[in-house]
């Protein structure tokens, strides 16, 4: 077998989730951060106007009618001009690049957006990416709620396909990230209590590239 790259001390949190991503497809990761970089994350997305968010889509045939039974959360795309982001691109960047050294997926650009689920909120279950149709290969999610109670909902539960009890729950607590290879599980959110803020990205690859 071959030895895994070597990875810098200071980044030994990207040789684990790439052993984890090989090994299982996933990854939950608690204060993968340092608490600077979510605090400036949770400041500039409160200062955020929520009318600037806007009701997410999916796909390009729906309603929204269709839209509002499976996903009531509020989206804003984020990119490089929001500069207050530059260091969680830049920790998004290295992952890329480790990713790629390791598990050769090939990943090619990185999309990421502000989601807000307001009270009442929740996303049904879903894939982020089909097999075979989609550039999404790999889902990351980073929550940003700070006194995130049992009682506020709100959880992503993960399942295998064809399980309809889920394998994993993850509590959306500030600092937690959940990465996953996108095609590989279904997941939902359910309906959130209070205010719920998070951070997703879609690293993908080359349109053009022959999916496996
Ligand atoms: O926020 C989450 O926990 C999951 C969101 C999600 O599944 C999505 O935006 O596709
Ligand atoms: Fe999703």
């Amino acid at each position: 077998m071959n030895n895994p790259p070597e990875f810098p001390v200071s980044t030994t949190i990207f040789s684990d989730i790439c052993e984890a991503i090989a090994d299982k497809g996933y990854i939950v990761v608690h204060n993968i951060l340092p608490i600077q970089t979510l605090n400036t994350l949770r400041d500039e997305l409160a200062k955020m106007e929520l009318t600037e968010f806007k009701p997410a889509a999916i796909g390009r045939h729906a309603d929204q009618a269709v839209i509002e039974e499976i996903r009531r959360d509020k989206i804003l795309w984020i990119d490089h001009s929001n500069t207050f982001a530059q260091p969680y691109f830049d920790w998004s960047e290295q992952l890329r690049l480790a990713i790629n050294r390791y598990l050769f997926l090939g990943l090619f650009d990185y999309e990421t957006m502000f989601a807000y689920y307001a009270k009442g909120a929740f996303y049904k279950r879903h894939v982020d990416a089909f097999k075979g149709q989609s550039n999404r290969k790999l889902t990351s999610i980073l929550y940003l709620n700070e006194a995130w109670q049992p009682s506020d909902g709100g959880e992503l539960l993960m399942y295998q396909h064809g399980q309809s009890v889920p394998f994993q729950t993850v509590e959306p607590r500030f600092g937690t990230m959940v990465i996953f290879l996108s095609e590989m599980f279904p997941h939902e959110v359910t309906q959130s209590n209070c205010d719920r803020y998070s951070l997703t990205g879609w690293y993908r690859v080359n349109e053009g590239t022959p999916l496996a």
